[in-house]
């Protein structure tokens, strides 16, 4: 039987430290902001925010929601963000996704203040991470990384296969795990022979938002598993791996709920803290 990566010790340890830092600058007379934009009301949305609320709440960070109705018009949605980019007592900023169809997404994510972007949604962003430049990078990512360096497991000179490609997770993920000096491979849904390669890794890290994908055949004995699947089954969530038979043949596994997605909230608001230093030019 496998050890666990408990995301909910990792969270609890990386939130004391956020908190202590929130802490720092009131005593500074700056008092850390995060402003969460939702127009309309997918339910999912609706709670991520409202979970974003209490745990900044509970972290002493400033938090407003600008609840919009679904059929607010682009160009609104696009005052209040150059509002609250030009106010100087908020410092981070995020939009719910999905937004309504008539809303271009991506001129949206455009509109933000890279250095308020803290769902490193900004082009610019996407950018940095690229190129290793400082910078706002999405938070699910980040929390693979922290979940792994948190419970001390060594990325360096690794081989990690991820599996999955999307924006939010499996890209960013790649440049995230390359600056920390591993091997990477990326599969996908169109890769042949899926298993083969995920067989290969020291590290696999599932990201493509399908539940219980990964089965106990495609684990290499001992290797480490990271889940950054979040899928919805009646009766409550489950991950990309298939737990109950992985966790046999793996040495460490994440589970889902109590893993990765622990820690997304706590990096969101980790985020805001990057990006006050990136507006006071201090490259922290
Ligand atoms: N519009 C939008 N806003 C989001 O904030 C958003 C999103 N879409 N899409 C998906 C990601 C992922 N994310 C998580 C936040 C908290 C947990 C979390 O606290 N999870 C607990 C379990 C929670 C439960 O039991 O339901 C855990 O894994 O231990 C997980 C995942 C927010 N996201």
């Amino acid at each position: 039987m496998a050890q666990l990566l408990d995301g909910k010790a990792v969270a609890k340890t990386l939130k004391e430290e956020i908190r202590q830092e929130i802490a720092q600058w009131r005593e500074k007379g700056v008092q850390p902001k995060l402003a969460v934009i939702l127009v309309g009301d997918d339910p999912a949305s609706v709670v991520y925010a409202k979970s974003k609320q209490k745990v900044s709440e509970s972290l002493g960070m400033a938090f407003e929601l600008f609840t919009l109705p679904a059929d607010t018009a682009e160009t609104e949605v696009l005052t209040l963000i150059e509002r609250l980019n030009g106010d100087t007592q908020t410092h981070g900023i995020m939009i719910e996704l999905p937004l309504p169809k008539h809303i271009a997404k991506e001129r949206i994510m455009a509109a933000v203040l890279p250095e308020k972007d803290v769902d490193g949604v900004h082009p610019v962003n996407r950018g940095y991470i690229l190129s290793g430049q400082k910078g706002l990078f999405p938070a699910t990512p980040q929390s693979c990384i922290e979940i792994l360096l948190r419970s001390g497991v060594e990325i360096a000179g690794k081989h990690v296969v991820i599996v999955g490609r999307g924006e939010t997770v499996g890209k960013p993920l790649v440049f995230l795990i390359l600056k920390h000096n591993a091997t990477v491979t990326i599969c996908h849904s169109k890769t042949p022979d899926l298993s083969y390669h995920t067989r290969q890794a020291d590290i696999l890290i599932a990201a493509v938002g399908r539940a219980k994908l990964i089965k106990k055949d495609m684990v290499k004995p001992g290797a480490v598993v990271v889940d950054a699947g979040i899928n919805e089954i009646p009766g409550g969530i489950c991950g990309d791996v298939d737990f109950e038979a992985v966790k046999d043949v793996a040495g460490l596994i994440s589970p889902v709920p109590g893993g990765v997605g622990s820690l997304t909230t706590a990096l969101i608001m980790r985020n805001v803290l990057q990006g006050i230093a990136l507006q006071r030019g201090n490259q922290k």
